[in-house]
């Protein structure tokens, strides 16, 4: 479905705002439906005396270019933006179960089986994204939204920025996701996001991130690696955590690898035909 965007400006009075859904980063973010089409999408609402207007603008028009050619299952869409005198008005795609953050907060932790398909769909979206050379760059819960069938989006790209780079994002919000490179301000590249996959299989499987503490002793733990996995997590999840949490980028699971890691495999292989299974017992 498409936002009829490309033809005339897009104004407030094509849409019929629905019920708030909730603060996202900067503003206030509402159910919306586009009148001539009934295409249902997420409305986000800025106040312009909130935002440095000219870069907000440039970077808008950037990020809407990144995104308007990233079409993958696992990535929230950016359709586009208008803005009147006051406001500025982002037209997202609609994640209909909402904030996975919020799944995590009330299950505590996520199973082993629910959190390998999360690995999984993150592992498909981050490929799709470095092979077009995006690096998100700040991969965590809060970030990930769920859609209506349970599939996760990955969003808030808002900060990310072309491979490679050094530039300093603000560090404001949590540390507990940051490579030690990026601590150290060291350049970067994809494998920034490698690193916070296994921050984010740690926190689902445990249900807070390995180095959580106060900021200075988060900062210390990183950078020596200093952390632990509870028993209870299984060998083939550990290996896999162990895999993606090396201080040394190069030295990190590739994202192919991390599909192909027995962890996955063990709980996300499609059910097998009989064909398949008949040709498998044939050969062993
Ligand atoms: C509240 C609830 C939880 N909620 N929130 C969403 C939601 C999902 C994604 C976004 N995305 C963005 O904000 C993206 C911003 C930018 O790429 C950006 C780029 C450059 C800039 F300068 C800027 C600027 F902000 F600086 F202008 C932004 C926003 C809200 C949501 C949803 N889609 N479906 C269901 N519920 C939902």
């Amino acid at each position: 479905p498409q936002v009829s965007s490309n033809s005339k400006p897009m104004h407030l009075g094509m849409f019929e705002i629905g019920r708030p859904l909730g603060k996202g980063k900067f503003g206030r973010v509402y159910l919306a439906k586009e009148r001539k089409t009934g295409f249902v999408c997420a409305l986000k609402v800025l106040h312009k005396n909130e935002l440095q207007t000219g870069r907000v603008e440039t970077q808008l028009r950037r990020e809407v270019e990144i995104q308007s050619n990233l079409r993958h299952p696992n990535i929230l869409r950016l359709f586009g933006h208008f803005h009147d005198s006051k406001r500025v008005f982002l037209i997202i795609e609609f994640a209909g179960r909402g904030e996975l953050y919020k799944m995590l907060r009330k299950a505590g932790s996520f199973s082993e089986p629910r959190a390998a398909s999360y690995v999984a769909q993150m592992a498909s979206a981050l490929a799709y994204l470095h092979k077009k050379h995006v690096i998100h760059r700040d991969i965590k819960p809060e970030n990930i939204l769920v859609g209506s069938h349970g599939e996760i989006k990955l969003s808030d790209f808002g900060w990310s920025v072309h491979a490679p780079t050094n530039r300093r994002t603000t560090l404001c919000g949590t540390l507990d996701y940051l490579p030690p490179e990026m601590l150290r301000g060291d350049s970067h590249g994809e494998k920034v996001d490698l690193w916070s996959l296994g921050v984010l299989m740690y926190e689902f499987l445990v249900g807070n991130a390995p180095f959580e503490d106060t900021p200075i002793e988060t900062q210390k733990r990183i950078v020596k690696l200093n952390f632990k996995i509870p028993d209870f997590v299984s060998a083939e999840a550990k290996d896999l955590i162990t895999r993606l949490l090396r201080l040394d980028p190069e030295k990190r699971l590739p994202l192919d690898q991390v599909a192909q890691h027995p962890w996955i495999l063990k709980h996300c292989s499609k059910p097998q035909t009989t064909r398949e299974k008949q040709r498998n017992n044939h050969q062993r």
